[in-house]
């Protein structure tokens, strides 16, 4: 496992007083790695979870070449262009239930969707192209169907011996219906994360605490617990801390020894009582960020040691120094409340992904027209707040929430996604292309 100062090491043009977020993004990339441990759970407990391995499929679905229709099965070397057919059935085939007698020609079989096609035919006329003709027989008009029509083959969904779902798949209901298709009553999955949160601040006040002058209520324990909580990990809520080293050691402390990651908010800019950078400086191996984005500058990442209870006091980290196995991961955000969110989908959501074992860890973009002019000062990524919505027209189009200031988590509520304005883009002008972050499945 790389130090920070490693992983620094590789990344050209790393600065730490101005970050760029693809910088920040590769080395947090280098920094969450996949964690060890996996359990194994009935599928109907899987959901949302990660696939530990490759899942290679035991049996061929369909397991049989079978109907897509109800209707008839018959040869269809049988149909000749520009002329009807007539079939005679002399049987049923039932899903569950083949036929398995033999069908000369001039001869058809009554079949349902899913049964299994009877040896020797290979195209289906559903039921609604027929007529009755003389006899007992069904009549099909010219030139309706094609020989093969309205057969499902063996094995066209999944080949026995393919991947069916690869390892770091999150086993969304498709996926568990997929390996429940399979037979499967179980599916092996990575541990899930453990994650503690705690918010610091002097100004915190707890839910339920009366207000007081200068004081206010902690919304970013609530964001931020219900993201990890969206994302699938098991969430450690330590509540809010005061700007008292002691107690902040404490806390780190506590969430070092029960977790893979350590989150915190607050305290990580330059204010007189910003305790979080300075305690963390001696606490492990982290690094303070100024990134270059808006929202969300000050940010404080690293690994630190997990049993620093009781060592506290005298000399923590420097006993482990150049082992890794027994750190927690820790990220430091930004005490406004849409700074902390937007840190935390643009950086920590993919990092957390990863140390999950997940696959797929971006957020889909989709490119909309602004309905406005957006300022934008080249040289950092900006994040507004987008409404993404469908124009008259019929084209996606988005506007900011307005004022984007970082403390106004209602116009969080507003957005329905993250409008990203490029590292060295300029103004948007009115009906400019932007890709935006949507928050669907993240938010
Ligand atoms: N001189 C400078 N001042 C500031 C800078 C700077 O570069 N130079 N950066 C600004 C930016 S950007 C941000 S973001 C904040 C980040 O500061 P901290 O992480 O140290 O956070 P705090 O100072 O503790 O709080 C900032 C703000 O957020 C409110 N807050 C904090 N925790 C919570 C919570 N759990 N729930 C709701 N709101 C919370 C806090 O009351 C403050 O209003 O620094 C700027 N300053
Ligand atoms: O991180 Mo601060 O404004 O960007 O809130």
């Amino acid at each position: 496992m790389s130090t920070l100062a490693d992983i620094a090491a590789e990344l050209p043009g790393y600065d730490p007083s101005d970050l760029r977020v693809a910088d920040a993004t590769a080395f947090l990339e280098a920094l969450a790695e996949p964690v060890q441990g996996t359990e194994t759970l009935p599928l109907h407990e899987a959901l949302g979870r990660v696939l530990a391995h490759d899942l290679v499929s035991p049996l061929s679905v369909p397991p049989h070449d079978n109907s897509a229709m109800d209707g008839y099965a018959f040869d269809g070397a049988a149909l000749q262009p520009g002329q009807p057919l007539q079939l005679r059935p002399v049987g049923q085939a039932l899903a569950g239930r083949p036929w398995q007698g033999q069908v000369a020609p001039g001869e058809c079989v009554r079949i349902m969707t899913g049964a299994v096609m009877p040896a020797g035919l290979d195209t289906v006329v559903p039921q609604e192209l027929t007529t009755p003709g003389p006899d007992g027989t069904i009549a099909i008009a010219p030139d309706v169907l094609r020989p093969g029509a309205n057969r499902r083959l063996r094995g066209e969904d999944l080949q026995e011996g393919a991947i069916a779902l690869q390892k770091g798949e999150l086993l969304s209901p498709a996926a568990i219906g997929l390996a429940a298709s399979l037979g499967l009553q179980t599916l092996e999955v990575t541990r899930r994360l453990r994650v503690a949160y705690f918010s610091t601040g002097d100004e915190i006040l707890r839910p339920g605490e009366p207000p007081r002058p200068g004081a206010i209520y902690d919304s970013n324990r609530a964001t931020l617990t219900s993201l990890l909580a969206r994302l699938g990990a098991q969430v450690i809520d330590l509540g809010a801390v005061p700007d008292d080293p002691a107690q902040i050691a404490a806390a780190f402390a506590r969430a070092a020894a029960q977790a893979d990651a350590v989150i915190t908010s607050g305290g990580v800019s330059t204010g007189d009582a910003d305790h979080t950078r300075a305690m963390l400086q001696q606490l492990g191996d982290v690094v303070s960020w100024r990134l270059a984005m808006r929202p969300g500058r000050p940010m404080v990442v690293g690994r630190i040691a997990r049993a620093l209870e009781g060592k506290m006091a005298s000399s923590p980290i420097q006993e482990s120094a150049g082992s890794y196995e027994n750190q927690s991961i820790l990220f430091g955000l930004p005490g406004n409340p849409v700074a902390a969110m937007v840190c935390f989908l643009v950086l920590v959501r993919p990092a957390l992904l990863r140390m999950m074992g997940v696959r797929q860890q971006a957020l889909p973009y989709l490119q909309a027209r602004s309905s406005e002019i957006i300022r934008k000062r080249p040289g950092r990524t900006e994040y507004p707040r987008g409404i993404v919505f469908t124009a008259p027209d019929g084209n996606l189009q988005v506007c900011t929430t307005g004022s984007q200031g970082s403390g106004m988590l209602s116009s969080m509520v507003r957005a329905n996604g993250l409008i990203v304005l490029r590292h060295e883009q300029g103004d948007v002008a009115m009906g400019d292309l932007v890709d935006v972050m949507m928050f669907d499945a993240a938010l």
